[in-house]
């Protein structure tokens, strides 16, 4: 997996700042020229309103770029602005304190200390998580063994999880490839593979997954696996669908889940220099300075966070808290205010409006990476918990009933299409009974697995009962439903499964219903029921629309 790249960021940053300082000036002249112009019989109350929101900008992102003290003159200055605004409109303010209070705006320019360099140094000792991972890219996988059966069988099952792989039958040839291709995000080895890891010097900048399979597990194996610097040592022969599970897994572990961060903030300069800390302490932020977009972008992206401005231009960041309150499956996401605000009343008002936190700008680099890292930590675990099933960390069942209703709030409101599909695997209860529950258990989390592999980062997917799951797709007529779906069926049925030595294949029915047929949450659940009834009816291992009828076959024909 490719590496964040600091210096980049940090060049970038570097950028921002001195554009930051380039338009510093012709905002000072703008401010110095308001103050300038009010005058004691008639202080213009549009003018004060516009003085005070660009003083309370520079507050906020002043210290941001090194000027704290630029930040502090802004802050006061806005309190006096803010006095004249909320004193009766009579009240006649002398001349002199106009002339004096010009005076200070224009000695804001004379400030031009500098902070030490902002904290690169503690965004750098935060957990480097790379962002790149949940771009939803095709993994890749090299399967080095001597055994052709093994490299095709092996080979061909991981595709069917959307790996792109690579077959190679002896160690030369691996380390032919190293030298010309990109390192692949796991390796599989056979131990069986002679002269493997004593020449091949690629393996210490090989930093993916290392799986070794072998055909008999004991301590020599073992020990030379850990020589090896292997993850994990399997036993041949392996289920693909464990395989694919637990090197996704060691991936993900290996901080391919960067946390998800929004940012909404109408001064674009700031929000881009808050994206870029986030991004250097390996996490994926996004910035929104259009409010009016929130919901949209909370379904899309799904932030684990979000920093939201106080005072956002023509909204009010305690009003956009309380929409996203609205719904229930955001209740829990952590909202952070990030605002120049350093009035304690309106803070705690301001919180009383669903936020859970309220920082002051300027804040320390180092601080808002360690408030956001310690909050999205936090609701990831608990989400995990709360909304998550354990076998296959799937949504459960009430969360995915309450993802239906808002994705089609959000289809309506969009006029866009939905579809929902229901899946079961068929003739289950064989499976356990002849197999055994914990086989049983694997074959749901296979199917589990082949769903979050091969269906869009924006359908959602739940465990909806036992072996019976529930998927919706935003976005997708039913007939489009119904070929991904259909792709997922096929793949389920070309999967092997090993029982001690027996091999056995599972097929899976599915009913899909759309947005069209009724748009009411339950009608489309009993739709997409009653068309995985029919599927079922009519020799299941197929995927029937609502209201169609399936022509009946024999089953396994
Ligand atoms: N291993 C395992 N089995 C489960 C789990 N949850 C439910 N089951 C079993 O799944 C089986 C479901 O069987 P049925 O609903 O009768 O139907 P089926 O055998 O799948 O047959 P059709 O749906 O008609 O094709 C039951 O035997 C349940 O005990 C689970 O978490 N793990």
């Amino acid at each position: 997996m490719s590496q964040i790249d600091r210096e980049a960021i940090e060049r970038e940053l570097a950028r921002l700042k001195q554009a930051y300082r380039q338009t510093l000036d012709d905002e000072l002249n703008a401010l110095s020229t308001q103050a300038r112009a009010l005058v004691p019989e008639a202080l213009d109350r549009v003018a004060l309103a516009s003085l005070r929101d660009r003083l309370h900008r520079l507050s906020g992102s002043g210290g941001t770029f090194g000027l704290p003290q630029l930040s502090d003159a802004a802050r006061r200055l806005e309190t006096r602005v803010k006095a004249w605004l909320e004193a009766d409109t009579q009240t006649v303010v002398p001349m002199e304190t106009l002339t004096e209070f010009a005076a200070a705006i224009d000695a804001m320019a004379d400030i031009t200390a500098e902070q030490p360099a902002s904290s690169s140094a503690a965004m750098r000792s935060q957990a480097a998580r790379s962002p790149e991972a949940a771009t939803g890219q095709r993994r890749s996988v090299w399967i080095l063994s001597p055994d052709p059966v093994l490299r095709e069988d092996l080979g061909n099952a991981l595709q069917q999880f959307d790996y792109r792989v690579k077959r190679l039958d002896s160690p030369a040839d691996a380390d032919a490839d190293a030298d010309a291709d990109n390192l692949p995000d796991a390796l599989i080895v056979d131990a069986e593979l002679d002269g493997f890891g004593d020449e091949s010097r690629w393996l210490a900048r090989f930093s993916g997954v290392l799986v070794v399979l072998t055909g008999t597990m004991n301590f020599e194996t073992c020990l030379s696996a850990a020589w090896m610097g292997a993850d994990a040592v399997l036993q041949h022969p392996v289920d693909a669908s464990e395989l694919a599970s637990r090197i996704d897994a060691m991936l993900r572990e290996r901080g391919d889940q960067a946390y998800r961060v929004l940012i909404v903030d109408d001064d674009l300069a700031l929000a881009e220099h808050y994206r870029l800390v986030l991004a250097a302490a390996g996490m994926r932020a996004e910035v929104l300075s259009e409010p009016t977009e929130i919901v949209e972008r909370v379904a899309g992206f799904r932030p684990e966070l979000i920093l939201l401005d106080v005072d956002l231009s023509g909204y009010a960041g305690p009003d956009l808290a309380t929409i996203i309150r609205y719904y229930d499956e955001w209740v829990g996401l952590p909202i952070v205010y990030l605002s120049a605000e350093t009035d304690h009343a309106r803070q705690i008002e301001a919180l009383s409006r669903g936020a859970d936190d309220f920082l002051v700008k300027p804040i320390s680099d180092a601080q808002l990476v360690a408030v956001v890292s310690v909050r999205a930590y936090r609701f990831r675990q608990l989400a995990e918990l709360m909304y998550l099933d354990s076998l296959t960390g799937l949504y459960k069942h009430g969360p995915i009933k309450d993802a239906l209703n808002a994705e089609l709030t959000r289809a309506r409101r969009k006029r866009d299409s939905l579809s929902v599909a229901m899946i079961d695997i068929d003739h289950f209860k064989r499976v356990n009974d002849t197999y055994g529950h914990a086989q049983g258990d694997r074959v749901i989390r296979a199917l589990a697995h082949l769903l979050k592999q091969r269906l869009r980062q924006s359908d959602r997917i739940g465990r909806y009962g036992g072996e019976e799951f529930l998927v919706i797709m935003p976005a997708s007529r039913a007939d489009e439903a119904r070929l991904a779906i259909d792709d997922v069926r096929r793949r389920f049925a070309a999967l092997q499964f090993h029982h001690d030595s027996q091999v056995f294949t599972c097929t899976l029915s599915a009913g899909v219903a759309d947005i069209a047929g009724d748009d009411a949450p339950q009608a489309m659940l009993v739709a997409a029921d009653a068309a995985l009834y029919a599927a079922k009816a009519a020799g299941r291992d197929r995927v029937v629309l609502a209201g169609e009828v399936p022509d009946a076959h024999e089953e396994g024909s």
